[in-house]
C-alpha cells in the first residue's frame, strides 16, 4: 500500500511483507474490527476479523490528482474464523478511502441492520518518520494505558516515540507527527480513542532497525471506548491524514 503525497511516500511497508489479500503483514493502514486485541487474552487476532479477509471493491474511480475507492466486506465472508460467532452474522463493513495530493481520508462504516452490536473498530496507519527525531503533539494531558509496561499515565505534549510504546488513550485529539523534515496532521471523527504503537529497538515484529522509521498513531473506538452499534444503524468513523 502506497501514500505519495508531494512525490514523497508516507507509509511504511516492513521490508519482509508479503503483501496480499488474507495475509498478515506490518504496514499500509490495517482495518481492524470487530475487535481490537491488545490486552484482551483470549482474543485470536489482535486486530481483529477485519483483516483476515478479502474484501469486495465496489467503486475505483481516479482523475486528476484524487482516487476515490470503496471496499465491503460483511459477517458472512468471516464466519469461519473463530470468535465470529461473537458478533451479530449480518453486520456490514464500508471502507470509503479517498486520496488527492495533500490529504488521505479513510472513513470505516459498520452497519448492524438486526440486533444491538458492541464492537471496537480502528484505523491503523505505519507512518513513515524518523522516530529518533519526531514529537507527536496533541495529546498532552490525555489519560491512557500503556500496555508495554502495563501503567496508566497522562499524555505528555510532545511525545517521543523512539522506544517500544503501546499507548491506548481515552480521547481522540487531532494529533501531528513531525521529525523535521515532514509533517502529517491526523484528525477523527467518530472516534474516542488514540492508539500509539512503536514497536521499539530488539522487537520480533519488524526486521532489524526498521522500528527506528514508523510509527503508528491509529484513531478509533476500542477499549473503554468500545461502542453499542445500535439495531437498525450504523457508526461512521474517519482518520483524515494531512501530509504538510
Ligand atoms: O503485530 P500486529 O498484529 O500488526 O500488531 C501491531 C501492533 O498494533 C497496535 O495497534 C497494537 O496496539 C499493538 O499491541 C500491536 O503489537
Amino acid at each position: 500500500m502506497s501514500w505519495r503525497p508531494g512525490g514523497r511516500e508516507r507509509l511504511y511497508t516492513a521490508s519482509d511483507a508479503v503483501v496480499g489479500a488474507e495475509r498478515m503483514w506490518h504496514g499500509g493502514i490495517p482495518v481492524c474490527a470487530p475487535r481490537f486485541g491488545v490486552g484482551n487474552g483470549g482474543v485470536p487476532f489482535i486486530h481483529g476479523l477485519t483483516p483476515k479477509v478479502r474484501w469486495r471493491t465496489l467503486e475505483v474511480t481516479a482523475d486528476e490528482g484524487r482516487a476515490h475507492i470503496v471496499l465491503v466486506t460483511d459477517a458472512q465472508v468471516m464466519s469461519h474464523l473463530p470468535w465470529a460467532d461473537r458478533f451479530p452474522a449480518d453486520l456490514r463493513y464500508e471502507l470509503d478511502v479517498v486520496a488527492d495530493a495533500t490529504t488521505l481520508t479513510i472513513g470505516l462504516t459498520i452497519a448492524s441492520p438486526s440486533r444491538d452490536a458492541v464492537v471496537e473498530m480502528a484505523l491503523h496507519p505505519y507512518l513513515l518518520t524518523d522516530t529518533a527525531r519526531t514529537q507527536v503533539t496533541g495529546l498532552g494531558g490525555v489519560a491512557y494505558h500503556d500496555f508495554s509496561n502495563g501503567l496508566d499515565g497522562v499524555g505528555e505534549d510532545p511525545l517521543a516515540v523512539a522506544r517500544y510504546v503501546d499507548r491506548v488513550y481515552t480521547e481522540a485529539p487531532s494529533t501531528t507527527i513531525a521529525d523535521g523534515s515532514s509533517a502529517l496532521r491526523l484528525a477523527g471523527q467518530g472516534a474516542n480513542s488514540v492508539i500509539v504503537w512503536n514497536p521499539g529497538p530488539g522487537n520480533d515484529q519488524v526486521p532489524g532497525e526498521e522500528w527506528a522509521d514508523f510509527v503508528c498513531v491509529e484513531y478509533g473506538d476500542v477499549k473503554s471506548g468500545a461502542l453499542t452499534i445500535p439495531a437498525g444503524s450504523s457508526h461512521l468513523l474517519r482518520l483524515s491524514i494531512i501530509a504538510g
